[in-house]
């Protein structure tokens, strides 16, 4: 039998057999730094159709035994984790759960825990434990450093114990929270801020022009957006459906942040710089108001950034739009995102340390790059409302905010996935460049 504190590096010691449920994007991450760091037993299996695929693609991988379906996994794994969609994790769980091999440990990789939860208490026998799991990162961004929450929810510390032990390997760092409180930092953290993209994506979409090739959405802060942007519509439409719909707080701050970008419109539409200047200091003064200065900022020089932009390094290129700073910008979706959470009362610096993804970071590194100069604020706020060449691009923007707030209080994913794909569709010839060298950029943020 193993020990809680096993390790796989330990050539006597017996090994507790690890079952992946689902080996898409996030299973077979899972499935490859496990087996680099030489677990022997580790089960798999995604749905039976794609049994002998798999068989095939893991024949040479060491410590993986590929399995027909999730009962043969669940009977033989000491650690179980599911990791499907959440839309179908309670269907998955009810089919496999009774199948969970005694005193096993079971976990699910799901972005939402509300139905993780739910399936679980419903659907798992007493006698097996509960400790659940959640990588705030993509599949392709390696784990080290990263956040790896931990929820003991139903279980003994022994259990956590091996949880722990198991993924000691990844180098990530260990988050412990409640279900509860996953569900709501999340919606801080990643449903707001993909509410942002998904937004700007869509404005740019509707006006069937790429912005990047505009000159006025290059260099600095303009490729953050326009990176994360194509990063988030190259992944998959449940990820983001899911932690959107399925997560009963997502829904008051994607809303909120809808009405940010409304209010601040419509003060820029009445000429009103005063009002638009005083509401935007206001939400600076809560948000940013309390942070050390002496912390150093997370964002990237302009410079550095530059090398990250899609088509080219504008300044090597040679670009008149680009040769100097970037073209003056209203910067709506940022002073909406400050607004928001100055409404919400959220103190986007405390998720920093506790739970942010590398998306968050860097949206909260530019907010910050923005907010914190007044130079850049004050001409941020003139442009919004004197310069009405943004005015296009920002009324498509509103629209696309009030759209996917909409879509997601009315819960329904299949309006969700056929926003998203349309949009997506937009931008697909452009995702293997953007997500290769997005995963430079982030690279250089988190080493930075
Ligand atoms: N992608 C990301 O950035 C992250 C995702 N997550 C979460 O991880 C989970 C998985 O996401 P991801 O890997 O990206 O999604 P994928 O769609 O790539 O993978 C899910 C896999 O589960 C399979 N599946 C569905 N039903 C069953 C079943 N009954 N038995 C076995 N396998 C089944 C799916 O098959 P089929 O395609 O046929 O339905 C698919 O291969 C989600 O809950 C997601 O929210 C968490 C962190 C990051
Ligand atoms: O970093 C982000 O916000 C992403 O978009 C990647 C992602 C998606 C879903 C998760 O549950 C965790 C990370």
């Amino acid at each position: 039998m193993f020990r809680t504190n096993v390790s796989p590096n330990d050539p006597a010691e017996e090994h507790p057999t690890i079952g992946l449920i689902g080996m898409g994007a996030m299973g077979a991450m899972y499935a490859k730094h496990l087996s680099n760091a030489g677990w022997k037993k580790i089960s798999v299996c995604d749905i039976p159709a794609k049994f002998e695929s798999l068989k095939l693609q893991y024949a040479d991988v060491p410590g993986i035994t590929v399995h027909q379906d999730g009962h043969a996994v669940s009977r033989i794994s000491d650690f179980i984790m599911y990791s499907v969609e959440a839309e179908y994790i309670d269907r998955v769980v009810s089919q496999y759960g009774p199948s969970t091999k005694v005193g096993a440990i079971v976990s699910g990789q799901t972005s939402v825990k509300a139905p993780e939860k739910d399936a679980f208490e419903k659907y798992l026998p007493p006698d097996v434990h509960i400790v659940s799991l959640h990588s705030l990162h993509g599949p392709t961004v390696s784990p080290e450093g990263q956040p790896l929450v931990l929820i003991q929810h139903r279980a003994p510390d022994s259990s956590l114990h091996l949880v722990e032990n198991i993924f000691r390997c990844f180098g990530s760092r260990f988050v412990y929270l409640t279900y509860e409180d996953h569900d709501l930092v999340t919606a801080n953290v990643q449903a707001v801020t993909h509410a942002a993209f998904l937004t700007m994506g869509t404005a740019w979409a509707s006006q069937r022009a790429y912005p990047w090739e505009q000159g006025q959405y290059v260099g600095g802060i303009e490729t953050v957006k326009v990176n994360i942007m194509l990063r988030i519509y190259a992944n998959k439409w449940h990820v983001y459906a899911g932690l959107a719909i399925l997560n009963p707080f997502a829904r008051i701050q994607i809303d909120q942040y809808a009405s940010s970008a409304t209010a601040l419109f419509k003060l820029m539409l009445a000429g009103d710089e005063q009002g638009l200047r005083t509401r935007v200091y206001d939400a600076r003064e809560q948000v940013f108001g309390t942070v050390k200065t002496e912390r150093a900022p997370i964002f990237l020089t302009e410079d550095v950034l530059d090398q990250f932009t899609i088509g080219g390094h504008p300044k090597l290129n040679g670009s008149p739009t680009t040769s100097s700073a970037p073209p003056s910008n209203s910067h709506l979706a940022l002073l909406a995102m400050v607004d928001c959470w100055a409404h919400l009362k959220i103190q986007p610096f405390d998720h920093l340390d506790l739970a942010a993804t590398p998306i968050f970071r860097m949206w909260i590194g530019v907010a910050e790059y923005l907010f914190r100069s007044p130079n850049r604020l004050d001409s941020a706020v003139r442009s919004a409302v004197y310069d009405v060449t943004h005015r296009s691009d920002d009324l498509e923007f509103v629209i696309a905010a009030r759209g996917w707030s909409q879509c997601v209080s009315f819960g329904s994913l299949e309006l969700y996935k056929r926003r998203f794909l349309e949009t997506a569709s937009f931008f697909e010839s452009r995702f293997e460049e953007a997500s290769a060298i997005g995963s430079e950029m982030i690279k250089a943020i988190s080493q930075s």
